[in-house]
């Protein structure tokens, strides 16, 4: 056993455990991953990172879900590893390489170009992403975008109308998502859109990074809207610009609540 650091912060309420194991390495299994993200028995987070030494970028981002899953995208954790460096920053992920930066109190992180076909996703099988043939009761022709995680997109007449607890789950594991998916649901009002997130290992969130990206893509490839564009989180708002062919552009807060230590 050896106590190890973490910080403890949060992007909109979407909440992290963060530890630097740049200089001292830190091996964790999915089992303790989930064992520190338990908010009765553990720490307690939405992801848990691992920041660690990179031959290509800064650093490279490791990501548990609350489940112990990996995933290879998490925008809000990426806005906090960016405001833990203190500067601008190159941060190298499963899904590639992000850009970071710091300006008056906000970070805005280069997500990369979104994957819009079927097999980026992915999907089970081939089909058009932009209007997908598929329904789960009142839920019904999606559009399926990738940030490097897969993300279903539902637009609605309001978002809280929808059983996200009950359908989000359904939708996560429906075999046409062979890696799962985060289940958004977004409806277009006049100041911008507004989205609630089922986020595949984490449940509820009260933000999504990723979702709020994969949301203003599927919105803009609809003409619903065109960037930039406000998305309002149960948690707070998010500016994403994109244009198509280009990389998706996320602008949001962050804040830092504690630092701590654990013995692992
Ligand atoms: N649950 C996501 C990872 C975290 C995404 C979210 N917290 C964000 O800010 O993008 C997945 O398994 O793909």
């Amino acid at each position: 056993m050896a106590q190890h650091r973490f910080h403890k912060m949060h992007g909109l309420g979407n909440d992290f455990v963060i530890f630097d194991a740049r200089e001292h390495d830190l091996a964790l299994s999915g089992d303790q991953a989930r064992a520190l993200a338990d908010r009765h028995r553990g720490i307690g987070c939405d992801q848990l990172i691992v920041m660690r030494p990179s031959q290509r970028a800064d650093f490279f981002m490791q990501i548990f879900n609350q489940d112990g899953s990996e995933a290879a995208a998490c925008g809000n954790a990426t806005r906090c590893v960016v405001a833990l460096a203190g500067r601008d920053v190159t941060i190298e992920t499963g899904a590639g390489l992000l850009g970071g930066t710091l300006a008056d109190g906000a970070v805005t992180i280069d997500m990369g170009l979104p994957g819009l076909d079927w097999n980026a996703i992915p999907l089970a099988y081939a089909m058009d992403t932009l209007t997908m043939p598929v329904g789960w009761e009142d839920l019904a022709d999606p559009v399926a975008v990738s940030m490097g995680n897969p993300h279903v997109i539902f637009f609605v007449a309001d978002t809280h109308a929808v059983e996200l607890e009950r359908l989000g789950p359904m939708i996560e594991h429906d075999p046409l998502f062979p890696e799962r998916v985060n289940v958004n649901v977004a409806h277009l009002a006049d100041d911008g859109l507004h989205l609630r997130v089922w986020e595949r290992g984490a449940g509820l969130t009260q933000a999504c990074g990723t979702g709020a990206c994969a949301t203003a893509v599927a919105a803009i490839r609809r003409k619903l809207v065109t960037g930039p564009v406000p998305v309002h989180l149960p948690g707070g708002t998010l500016i994403i610009d994109w244009q198509p062919g280009g990389h998706v552009q996320m602008t949001g807060p962050t804040t830092h609540v504690f630092t701590g230590e654990i013995d692992l």
